[in-house]
Parts: C-alpha cells; sequence; structure tokens
C-alpha cells in the first residue's frame, strides 16, 4: 500500500510482472496509480506497507542507485539537463567511454554526431529519445516507461516505439504505462489494469510480443505487494 497524507494511492494491490515477456503494459483512468507503481519499481517511493520484489529480492533491501541504473526510468516530460547530449549522458553514467556513448545513442535511435548538440535546443520527440539515451547508458535490465510519448506527433511517436521495439528484441524488460490503449495492443504482451490503486485484471496484448520467451513466468521480475500485518 502507498498512503500519502491520509489518501491510499495503492490499496491491496499485488501483481507479478512476467520475466520474458518484453514489454507489460500498465493502464487505468487519471489517478488510479499507474505512476505510483512505476515509481516504486525504482524505489523513487517506498510502499507504507508491502514489499516490490526485483527478482527475489525485497527492493527496499537494494541500495537504490544500484538499482535505479537496472531499473530506468523515462518520464512523460523529457528533462534534458542544459549542456550538450555528451553532458547529459556522461551525467548519467560519468565513466561511460566513447563507445558506451555512441551504444546509447544508437539504441534511442540517435546518430553518433548528436553528442555535442545543445540538449535543451531539441523537438520533443528528439529530447525524448536523449533522455532515453541518457537512461540506456546504464545498461538497464528493465525499463519503466511513463507516458514517454504522451507529447510526441504520430512520427515521433513510431520512432519511439521502433526503438523500445528493438530493445526488447536485445533483451530489455519494459513496463510501459500509456493512456493510449491501441498503443498498449499495439506494443505490449500483456497488459495489467489498474483501477482505484487496485489490480483490475490482465489483457493480452500484441500477439507477436514476446512470443519466443512467454512462458517464462517462473520468474518474477516485479511483484508490487500489499502485504498489510
Ligand atoms: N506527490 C503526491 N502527493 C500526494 N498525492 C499524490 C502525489 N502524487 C500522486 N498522488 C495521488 O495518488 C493517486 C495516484 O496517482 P498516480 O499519479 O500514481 O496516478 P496515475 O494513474 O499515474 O494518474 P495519471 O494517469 O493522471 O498520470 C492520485 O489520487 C493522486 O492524486
Amino acid at each position: 500500500m502507498v498512503e500519502r497524507q491520509g489518501i491510499k494511492a495503492l490499496d491491496g494491490f499485488t501483481a507479478r510482472i512476467r520475466r520474458g515477456i518484453g514489454i507489460t503494459g500498465l493502464a487505468g483512468p487519471s489517478g488510479s496509480g499507474k505512476s505510483t507503481l512505476l515509481r516504486l519499481c525504482n524505489r523513487m517511493e517506498v510502499p507504507t506497507t508491502g514489499r516490490i520484489l526485483f527478482r527475489g529480492d525485497d527492493i527496499a533491501e537494494l541500495d537504490p542507485l544500484a538499482l535505479r541504473r537496472r531499473v530506468g526510468m523515462v518520464f512523460q516530460k523529457p528533462t534534458p539537463f542544459p549542456g550538450t547530449v555528451r553532458d547529459n549522458l556522461l551525467t548519467a553514467s560519468p565513466a561511460a567511454g566513447s563507445d558506451d556513448l555512441h551504444r546509447a545513442l544508437r539504441r534511442a535511435s540517435l546518430e553518433g554526431d548528436w553528442l555535442g548538440r545543445d540538449a535543451t535546443a531539441l523537438s520533443g520527440g528528439e529530447a525524448q529519445r536523449v533522455c532515453m539515451a541518457r537512461t540506456l547508458v546504464t545498461e538497464p535490465d528493465v525499463l519503466l516507461l511513463d507516458e514517454p510519448t504522451s507529447a510526441l506527433d504520430a512520427d515521433a511517436v513510431e520512432v519511439f516505439e521502433r526503438a523500445v521495439g528493438d530493445l526488447v528484441d536485445e533483451g530489455m524488460e519494459v513496463i510501459w504505462v500509456s493512456h493510449d490503449h491501441a498503443q498498449l495492443l499495439r506494443v505490449a504482451a500483456e497488459i495489467l489494469r489498474i483501477d482505484g490503486g487496485r489490480f483490475a485484471g490482465t489483457e493480452t496484448g500484441a500477439e507477436t510480443a514476446g512470443t519466443e520467451t512467454a512462458g517464462t513466468d517462473a520468474d518474477s521480475t516485479t511483484r508490487a505487494g500489499d502485504e498489510r500485518r
């Protein structure tokens, strides 16, 4: 459970994010707790009661900074830091070498010559991919996407979805919050629904997503549990 100022944002929510299926969508009405759930997954927020398990470990016992390198997040509003794209990536991973920087850019569908660009003078779609590269440079195993394309035009959405699809092909696990149900049906192998802070069911998403590895649900990637004493 997550309770803020007496209001329960999540209550009695238990769900398993299946490992190996690629993209798990998270859907629900505004205020239902989707962002709260994502923030719990990389310990930007801690549950009032209950536990989040990441590959069997209670994340409350993991070092938050180390966890956030393994579980990266991209937000709705891209927030590049002042400076160049290189500066942005090095802020996330100061020890990154040239190969690491270029790999992060490539995985975010950006060219290597972007490193010298002013990160504050970009279109929304470009800024979002720079933020994605900044997250990817820490080489996370899991990506949390909180409505990353809601402010982008159709072309930029397509580029972003394709980039995430390529990451999934490389083995990335993704939890993707979106208000656009058609998008979730397009990209996600499975969609978890949340309503009023409670788990409200599972829906099958894209038929082709994750078919190679679907069924390996013995591995719980993340479990948002409410274990009241
Ligand atoms: N910082 C905060 N302090 C107090 N209450 C908050 C805070 N952030 C969110 N809430 C409340 O927690 C509940 C869940 O919010 P959350 O942002 O997780 O929902 P959401 O499903 O992501 O909504 P949206 O789709 O509108 O982004 C809501 O009732 C919201 O008003």
